[in-house]
C-alpha cells in the first residue's frame, strides 16, 4: 500500500523539519507548506490524505482568517495545532469541521495516535461514499420507470446483499445480464470478480475444462495447469447464461459443485474448494426442458433460489423514450457531440415493435445515430436505414382529420402490412421484419384486418 500523504501548514521552520522528519520516520509521506496560499498550490497534485494547520499564519497572523479558510479543506481531515492560549479557537475550528486540535508543544506519540484516527475515520468515510457511489452506478445503468422495472429495483436492492442464488428469466434482450451484473454490484462481493459464461457458445467438450480447469497433461495440449473459470470466479459472482442450453454431463457435475462446494479440475486429484455465488439466466422455460427431460430437475431447484422475471419492452413501452435518452447519451459520448432525436423520430422509435426488445432498440438508435449527420436524428436518417419508415407520411389516409384516432391508425396499419407484403412479395417473415413486428404479430394482424386474400 502507498505511503499516506500528510501536508503541514505552519510558518515555523525549525517546527516543519522537526515534525516532518518525525511524521517520515513513521512511513507517512509528507510536504510543508509556510502559509495557506503556498498550501493550496499543493492540494491538487499531492492529495494529501490529511492536513495539519496551524491556526496563526502569515501575512495576517489571524486566526479568524485560517478559520474562514477551513472550507478549502473538504476532502480530508483537517487537525488543527493551536497554542495553549488558543482552547476556545480551536474548539471553534472542530464545530466549523475540523476533525481533532492537538496543543503546542506537540507531543510526538499523542500526534501518532490522533493521525492514525484522522486516517482510519478517514479511509471508512472514502469506502463508504465510494460504496454509495458504486450502488447508485449498478442501479443507475438499469434505465426503466416502468411499474415492472421500479419492482424489478426493490427486488435487486432486497436480494443483493445475500448470498442466495438467483435465476434471471424472460425474453432475449431484455436486460437478464443487466440485472445480473446489478445484483453483483450490490453485493458484499462487489469488490471481487464478476464471471460470465455464455453457456450456449461453448462447446460441449470444451465447457468442463472451461468451467473446472485443468492440469498439465490431463489430455494433448495441456502443457500446463490451467485455471478454469470456477477458481476465476472464487469469492465473486459466477454468471451462467443461457444455462438451459448447458449439456446434461455438464449439468450433473455443476450440480456437485453447488452441493458440495468443491470439485476437481479436469485430470486433477486435488479437490478444490470454491465460494461463490451463483446467478444463472434462461430464456428457455426450464420447467418445460425439465419435462421434456433436457433439464435436471434437481439442479433446476438448486440454481432457482429467487427468480427475477424481465419483463418484454412491449409490456413496458414507457420505459422506451427513457432507454432512448440513455443510449443517446452513451453514443454522444463517443461521439463527442450531443445528439437528439427530433419529434417525429422519437414518435417512430416508440411507436414500433422491438421483438429484439432493448438490444434491438439500441442496436437500431446506434445504427442511426451513426448514419446521421449534426446532433439531430430525423426521418430522414432512419429512412436511409428503413426505407418503409419514409413512406409513413405519404400513407397517412387523406381525410385522417375526419376519422378517429383509431381509425385512422387501422387504415394506416393496413397500408403499411399491404406495402411490406407486396415489396417481399408476399413472405411474411421478411415483411415482419421490414414492418418492425414478430412474425406471431403480423399474423394477428392480417387475421384482424381479413388481409389473408
Ligand atoms: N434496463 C436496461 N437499461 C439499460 N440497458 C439495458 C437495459 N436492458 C437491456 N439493456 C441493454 O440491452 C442489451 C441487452 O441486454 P442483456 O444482454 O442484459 O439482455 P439479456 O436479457 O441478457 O439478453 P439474452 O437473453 O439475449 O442474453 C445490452 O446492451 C444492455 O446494456
Amino acid at each position: 500500500m502507498s505511503a499516506e500523504r500528510i501536508l503541514l501548514i505552519d510558518d515555523e521552520p525549525a517546527f516543519c523539519q522537526l515534525a516532518q522528519s518525525w511524521l517520515q520516520h513513521s512511513g507517512y509521506q509528507v510536504q510543508t507548506a509556510a502559509d495557506l496560499p503556498a498550501a493550496k498550490l499543493l492540494l491538487p497534485g499531492f492529495k494529501p490524505d490529511l492536513v495539519l494547520l496551524d491556526l496563526s499564519l502569515p501575512p495576517e497572523f489571524d486566526p479568524q482568517h485560517t478559520l474562514s479558510q477551513l472550507g478549502s479543506f473538504t476532502q480530508q481531515p483537517v487537525i488543527i495545532l493551536t497554542g495553549h492560549a488558543q482552547r476556545q479557537l480551536a474548539l471553534d475550528a472542530i464545530a466549523l469541521g475540523a476533525w481533532d486540535f492537538i496543543a503546542k508543544p506537540v507531543d510526538p506519540d499523542l500526534l501518532a495516535v490522533v493521525i492514525k484516527r484522522a486516517l482510519s475515520k478517514h479511509q471508512l468515510d472514502t469506502e463508504l461514499s465510494q460504496l454509495k457511489q458504486q450502488q447508485q452506478g449498478a442501479l443507475q445503468q438499469l434505465i426503466g420507470a416502468s411499474p415492472a422495472m421500479a419492482a424489478m429495483r426493490t427486488l435487486i436492492q432486497r436480494i443483493a446483499p445475500t448470498d442466495v442464488r438467483v435465476l434471471v428469466t424472460g425474453p432475449s434482450g431484455t436486460g437478464k445480464e443487466v440485472v445480473s451484473r446489478a445484483l453483483h454490484q450490490l453485493s458484499r462481493r462487489a469488490n471481487q470478480p464478476f464471471v460470465s459464461v455464455h453457456c450456449g457458445a461453448i462447446p460441449a467438450e470444451l465447457l468442463e475444462s472451461e468451467l473446472f480447469g485443468y492440469v498439465k497433461g490431463a489430455f494433448t495440449g495441456a502443457d500446463k495447469d490451467r485455471p478454469g473459470l470456477l477458481q476465476l470466479a472464487d469469492k465473486g459472482t459466477l454468471f451462467l447464461d443461457e444455462i438451459g442450453e448447458m449439456p446434461l454431463p455438464m449439468q450433473v457435475k455443476l450440480l456437485r459443485v453447488l452441493q458440495e462446494g468443491t470439485y476437481f479440475a479436469v485430470g486433477g486429484r486435488q479437490q478444490q474448494k470454491i465460494d461463490l455465488r451463483l446467478i444463472s439466466a434462461t430464456n428457455a422455460n426450464l420447467p418445460e426442458l425439465v419435462k421434456k427431460g433436457l433439464f435436471r430437475e434437481d439442479l433446476y431447484y438448486r440454481i432457482k433460489g429467487i427468480t427475477l422475471e424481465t419483463v418484454a419492452l412491449a409490456e413496458r413501452k414507457q420505459d422506451i423514450p427513457l432507454l432512448l435518452q440513455f443510449f443517446l447519451q452513451q453514443q454522444a459520448k463517443q461521439q463527442g457531440q450531443s445528439l437528439k432525436l427530433d419529434s417525429t423520430a422519437l414518435n417512430w422509435f416508440i411507436q414500433r415493435d422491438w421483438p429484439g426488445n432493448v438490444r434491438e432498440l439500441k442496436n437500431t438508435l446506434e445504427s442511426v445515430a451513426a448514419v446521421a449527420q449534426g446532433g439531430v436524428l430525423s426521418m430522414a436518417d432512419i429512412s436511409l436505414l428503413h426505407p418503409q419508415a419514409l413512406n409513413l407520411q405519404a400513407m397517412l389516409p387523406l381525410d385522417s382529420s375526419q376519422m378517429s384516432l383509431e381509425q385512422a391508425v387501422q387504415q394506416l396499419e393496413i397500408k403499411l402490412i399491404k406495402h411490406a407484403l407486396l415489396q417481399c412479395k408476399g413472405n411474411k417473415s421478411q415483411a415482419a421484419r421490414e414492418l418492425g413486428l414478430s412474425r406471431q404479430g403480423l399474423l394477428k394482424k392480417i387475421d384482424r384486418y381479413r388481409l389473408a386474400d
